[in-house]
């Protein structure tokens, strides 16, 4: 298996550091608001990813953190005038159920950043010790970046060009502009823990180092995210951990593409985000599902509602192939054929788009089998919906999933078609013949067709 690792720019042959098992550690969500189709790919690429490791037979140990503490929390919380966790738990809530429904299992272990407290202290008073941090006189603590002569290696960057090229803050109490915070003191009034420099809370760099750490140990197979974590986060990260240990932290970096609006990634301060609720709203979970799958996880995926349509189209082909049959098991000599080209692709980085591939390849073999050798069909049909479970796909009765997406591409509800035939009647009742005829023509273009007869008025969507 090779995977790609965002550290050396290659893809490189995958060893885990114990033989059967996998240590993985993803950021997650910093829970303040609901989440986005930009947070839906994080979740579902490594969700992907889960899946198809144990179904190679790794135990997999996979940590997703919450970042329940931070400065947009404490000012969400404030402007709702609720208690921060009263405000964490309502979001944290919503994204498990987010998450349900768009087939994602849940990771392993879930830490979250408050729980952890006693850990992030406890690192950074090793970090001041080894001399790779300091306490500043106002309460905060900073990790002296220029002290870790490996800064820079994940994004291949010199300490010189970043302080030339990069807006850093200067702030009189740190030594250097460079240098980023482990421990923020508390302003009067704000939410705080105890600690050796005074009442304060911890920067969000450290949180991920300690949550990691106290979970996988100090060096672990897989780190993941988003792809605007490569700097600084994960840059600081490893100067943490590493510190901190003498240890390497991480073998395989693994970053998710964006997902982007117009070119744009998607992101709540951009404002240029659609919550996984209101699109799920309106659409089929697993289309969305099969959209975010549909990409290479490294690539950037361009949201728009056509892209959601053609989404619904491909996963049609696939029920309507496992449609009307007894799936039988998996076993025949030519699903095991497609079996092992499936295996392939996705063992050289997760390469689900050629993994679908291979699944529509499958579904027009099941279908010309239909008609003439329908036991084979069911056992061939019973190999695709295995390979779909790899991905998280195609476990609805196919029934029910076209059958439910059908109505989803229907641009009025049953009762509001109902309403504007009741309308027309009743025009046609006032001879107001005009007006049911607008009725119909506007239905019409929408392509609800009216059919009357003697038993009164029905009506058919328009075949597309
Ligand atoms: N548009 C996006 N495409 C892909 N991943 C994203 C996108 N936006 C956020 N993520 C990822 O989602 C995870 C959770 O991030 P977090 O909760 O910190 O969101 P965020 O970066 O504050 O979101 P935003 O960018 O909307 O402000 C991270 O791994 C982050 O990289
Ligand atoms: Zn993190």
């Amino acid at each position: 298996m090779h995977i790609y690792n965002t550290l050396t720019r290659r893809k490189e042959p995958f060893t885990p550091l114990e033989a059967g098992k996998v240590s993985m550690y993803v950021c997650g969500m910093t829970v303040y608001d609901y989440c986005h189709l930009g947070h839906a790919r994080v979740m579902v690429a490594f969700d992907v990813i889960t899946r198809y490791l144990r179904e190679r037979g790794y135990d997999v140990n996979y940590v997703r953190n919450i970042t329940d503490i931070d400065d947009k929390i404490l000012k969400r919380a404030d402007e709702n005038g609720e208690s921060i966790t009263a405000l964490t738990e309502r979001m944290i809530d919503a994204m498990h159920e987010d998450e349900a429904r768009l087939f994602v299992l849940p990771p392993s272990h879930e830490p979250r950043a408050t729980g952890h407290i006693d850990d992030i202290v406890a690192m950074i008073e090793t970090l001041i010790e080894k001399g790779f941090a300091y306490a500043a006189d106002n309460g905060d603590v900073y990790y002296r970046v220029r002290k870790f002569a490996d800064y820079g290696k994940l994004n291949n960057r010199q300490l010189d060009d970043m302080r030339a090229g990069s807006r850093v803050d200067v702030d009189v109490h740190k030594e250097d502009p460079l240098d980023f915070v482990l421990w923020k003191a508390a302003k009067p009034g704000e939410a705080h823990w105890a600690s050796p420099w005074g009442n304060g809370r911890p920067g969000w760099h450290i949180e991920c180092s300690a949550m990691s750490t106290c979970c996988l140990g100090d060096t672990f197979d897989i780190h993941g995210g988003g792809p605007d974590l490569t700097f600084p986060h994960h840059e600081n990260e490893i100067a943490q951990s590493e510190a901190a240990t003498g240890k390497t932290y991480v073998n395989t970096w693994m970053h998710a593409g964006a997902v982007r609006v117009n070119q744009e990634k998607m992101s709540k301060s951009l404002g240029n985000f659609f919550t996984i609720r209101d699109v799920l709203a309106e659409h089929d979970p697993e289309v969305v599902r099969f959209l975010l799958v549909a990409s290479h996880y490294r690539s950037p995926i361009n949201y728009s509602v056509d892209s959601l349509t053609e989404a619904r189209k491909s996963l049609t082909r696939l029920y309507t192939a496992l449609e009307g049959l007894e799936l039988g098991a998996a076993n025949s000599d030519d699903a095991s054929a497609y079996r092992e080209r499936f295996t392939q692709v996705m063992d050289d980085d997760f390469n689900t788009p050629e993994a679908l591939a291979v699944m529509f390849e499958l579904a027009r073999e099941v279908n010309r089998a239909k008609q003439e050798q329908p036991n084979e069909a069911a056992k061939l049909a019973g190999e695709l919906k295995q390979l779909g479970s790899v991905l998280g796909l195609l476990q609805q009765e196919p029934q029910t999933f076209l059958k439910g997406t059908q109505q989803q591409g229907m641009p009025l509800s049953e009762s509001e078609i109902e309403a504007k035939i009741a309308q027309r009647i009743e025009a046609k009742a006032n001879k107001d013949f005009a007006q049911a005829d607008a009725i119909r023509d506007e239905l019409a273009a929408l392509g609800i067709i009216l059919k009357d007869s003697r038993e009164g008025t029905s009506w058919v969507l328009e075949a597309p």
